[in-house]
């Protein structure tokens, strides 16, 4: 990992397009937000609590690790708690060098003390353009609107998404345990927005194999799959090193549909064993359409900047493969054609190939 020191790595512009809102609040305001409403929490101060969900996330369970969130949906109830976390959330990810991000959530996990699902959608874009303006330019941020797999409202949630489209809110996605809950529960929905037009993505191939992604992308018609990683139960790598593709993992490669990669979550649900032994290299070196997400910078203690950092020591990544994961994600953002591109070639493309001019 020559010449990549942290501070160049934070500086670098980089893309999200998988994390979660309520994944990555600050410690130190959830702590905050639970006095105000009363909530009681696991830990008592910041640095206790940080531990705590980064500890309990660990759990090597997808269902586990999603009960961690309880406490961070607890204290996101109220339009001023909601928009303090989402503009805090633009401060941190602009903070980290992110250029573009686009944050999900799922809006009817904010309504138990009674907001409409209208009003969680517009106190997250208050904080969200509040963050901007405070970065002044240096970053775009968009949202996407999650429906649980384990709730029968996708269609409303949907509907929402669409009634939201040009006022920040850039596409679906379904998210929740996914054993059990198979991307097809929701065709109704996925269908709907195909014939809006609109983008969206699905949390496959995680804590479910090949049936999920399958049903995701070809029954579904998913625009990316979030984390995907399991597409590599369809490939084998002969006794002379060769790579041998199913036609599902040729046909998400042909295709270029991106992979929402998420190492340091995987690891923490049990979908990879390691960073070391993450298929994220296996896919890249392929040329899938990979690209490199935070998940939830809380529970995984983490940001863009610190995975990139995990893959670069696991892996000896430079410069050139943190551009190709970045241009890779820019190019699969759900944001207009033009709008990604000006964002490729006016700042993405510059800072890398000054990079390497330097080395
Ligand atoms: O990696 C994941 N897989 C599946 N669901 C997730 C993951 N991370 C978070 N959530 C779920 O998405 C909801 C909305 O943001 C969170 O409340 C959590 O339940
Ligand atoms: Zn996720």
């Amino acid at each position: 990992m020559t010449g990549l020191s942290h501070d160049l790595l934070v500086a670098a512009p980089k893309v999200l397009l998988h994390d979660h809102l309520d994944g990555g609040l600050r410690p130190q305001t959830i702590v905050e937000l639970a006095a105000e409403v009363g909530h009681a929490l696991p830990a008592g101060n910041a640095a206790d609590l940080a531990d705590w969900f980064a500890e309990a996330a660990d759990s090597g369970s997808l269902e586990r690790y999603l009960e961690t969130f309880a406490h961070t949906l607890a204290v996101m109830q109220t339009p001023e708690a909601i928009t303090r976390v989402a503009r805090e959330c633009v401060e941190d990810l602009a903070a980290d060098g992110v250029v573009y991000a686009e944050i999900r959530y799922a809006p009817e996990l904010h309504v138990s003390t009674g907001l409409a699902l209208e009003e969680v959608v517009a106190a997250v874009q208050r904080g969200f353009s509040e963050g901007m303006e405070a970065a002044g330019g240096r970053i775009v941020v968009r949202q996407l609107l999650t429906a649980m797999r384990q709730a029968a409202n996708s269609r409303e949630i949907a509907e929402l998404a669409i009634a939201w489209r040009d006022r920040g809110v850039a596409g679906f996605d379904i998210a929740g345990p996914e054993a059990g809950f198979p991307p097809t529960r929701f065709l109704d929905a996925f269908e709907y927005l195909q014939r809006e037009n609109f983008h969206f993505t699905i949390h496959a191939g995680e804590g479910f194999g090949l049936p999920s992604i399958w049903e995701a992308v070809q029954w579904c018609g998913a625009d990316r799959l979030g984390h995907g990683v399991r597409i590599v139960d369809d490939i084998t790598v002969d006794d002379a090193g060769v790579a041998h593709l199913g036609r599902l993992a040729s046909y998400v490669r042909d295709k270029r549909i991106p992979l929402e990669m998420c190492p340091s979550s995987n690891v923490q649900t049990g979908a990879a064993h390691s960073i070391a032994e993450h298929p994220i290299k296996q896919l890249a070196d392929l040329r899938f359409r990979v690209t490199v997400n935070t998940d939830n910078r809380l529970m995984s203690r983490t940001s863009l900047t610190k995975e990139f950092g995990l893959l670069a020591g696991a892996f000896g990544y430079g410069w050139r493969e943190i551009e190709w994961f970045t241009v890779n994600a820019m190019k699969s953002a759900f944001l207009p054609y033009d709008e990604r591109y000006r964002l490729i070639v006016d700042t993405i493309k510059p800072w890398y190939a000054d990079q390497a001019a330097r080395a």
